[in-house]
């Protein structure tokens, strides 16, 4: 039996070892740049932005540039797979594939380096993409600017498909995403005196039921939408009124048109409850992702480019309302994202997450050719 095993493969068990959160990816942004400078370099020019690379591998006829997206940052998640190479960082963990993202780059730029097409290929190291958004930012940067591609691809691996699947559709993939932060300022005091007490458990209990009053009753029922509280923090011990409390939450939608909608309802009902509950009350809406839009021509010619190669299944998906800042790229430069099947039992953000990592070598062999034949029209 060979036990050796796929390069990439262990590529990707090294990252895992090493999940760091968006714009503290020191140890990642070493290892790809350390990755980097074992290649031969009379084809490859590298930059780095913040805790992000950028690495072009120089085309034999370059008329254009395109370009391949991984995102490098891990999550706040203590990791349970009891893997032999699970997180070696406590409370943190590659629960949404970025380790299988980074290690197809860099066996697709590997490829390249040793294969050079007529096209220039760039492949960005982008950090942050589970917060607070590093697309944008490096989107604009001059670092980016400067080598802007002509095209945009990236994938996400997608647990709930057999390996050898790739799952997209030509327009939104991903939703337009904004995170939620509400303070309730009231008054603390004993729990014996709640007439000289502002209590914000209540405030914050009413609050987060008219919340779930927005998508259901202000909304059009065919326009797909979610806000969903995850996390809410009030109090300290069983007998204070508390006098804060925090909501944090997410908005997804599928049209930039709905999210202002839901804000507008949102800023209203905290008003509501700030006049009702003589509390003071902020908004911050934090990070904001933009749609993922695939461009319909170019995901079209991939899918049927993919099928009739047939060495994968192409499934033609429905939207997501998960996010992706994969999506300011798009805004700007045409492209296309997939979903990448890894057929895990658990899925993304789960500290079980388990992906088949025979889709690292399938998808490094995809987008070789793929970009081999889209590299050469
Ligand atoms: C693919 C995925 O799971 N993406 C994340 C990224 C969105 C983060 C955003 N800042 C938010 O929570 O609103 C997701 O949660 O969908």
């Amino acid at each position: 039996m060979n036990n050796t095993l796929h390069p990439f493969v262990e590529v990707r068990r090294r990252l895992h070892r090493i999940p760091e959160l968006g714009f503290a990816e020191f140890k990642t942004q070493k290892f790809i740049l350390e990755f980097l400078s074992r290649l031969p370099p009379d084809r490859l020019e590298v930059k780095t932005w913040r805790t992000g690379v950028l690495a072009k591998v120089k085309g034999t006829r370059p008329r254009r540039i395109l370009a391949w997206r991984t995102d490098i940052d891990g999550l706040p998640i203590e990791e349970e797979t009891g893997l032999d190479f699970a997180s070696e960082h406590p409370g943190h963990m590659h629960a949404c594939g970025h380790d299988l993202h980074m290690a197809i780059a860099l066996g697709i730029l590997h490829h390249f380096v040793e294969h050079p097409v007529p096209d220039d290929l760039l492949f960005l190291f982008q950090p942050a993409e589970e917060g607070p958004g590093g697309a944008l930012p490096m989107l604009q940067s001059e670092e980016f600017q400067s080598w802007k591609p002509d095209q945009i691809f990236g994938l996400h691996i997608g647990p709930e498909y057999p390996v050898g699947t790739i799952a997209t559709r030509p327009g939104i993939l991903f939703a337009n995403t904004s995170e939620l932060y509400i303070d309730l300022i009231g008054v603390s005091g004993h729990a014996s005196l709640p007439h000289r007490s502002n209590d914000m458990v209540i405030a914050a209990s009413q609050l987060a039921m008219q919340l779930q009053t927005i998508i259901s009753r202000n909304l059009d029922p065919l326009d797909a939408a979610i806000l969903t509280l995850g996390k809410v923090t009030i109090g300290t011990k069983q007998n204070i009124i508390p006098g804060q409390a925090r909501l944090e939450g997410t908005i997804r939608t599928l049209s930039m048109d709905s999210m202002e909608k839901i804000k507008n309802r949102i800023r209203a009902l905290v008003h509501g409850i700030e006049t009702g509950f003589a509390c003071e009350a902020r908004i911050d809406w934090g990070a904001n992702y933009c749609q993922v839009e695939n461009e319909e021509s170019l995901t079209r010619e991939f899918m049927d480019w993919a099928g009739r190669e047939g060495k994968v299944q192409v499934v033609e998906c429905r939207e997501a309302m998960a996010g992706e800042d994969f999506g300011y790229f798009l805004r700007e430069i045409p492209g296309f994202m997939f979903w990448l099947g890894v057929d895990s039992p658990h899925g993304l953000h789960h500290p079980a997450l388990l992906p088949d990592e025979g889709a690292i070598p399938a998808a490094i062999d995809l987008m070789a050719r793929y970009l081999t034949w889209k590299a050469d029209r």
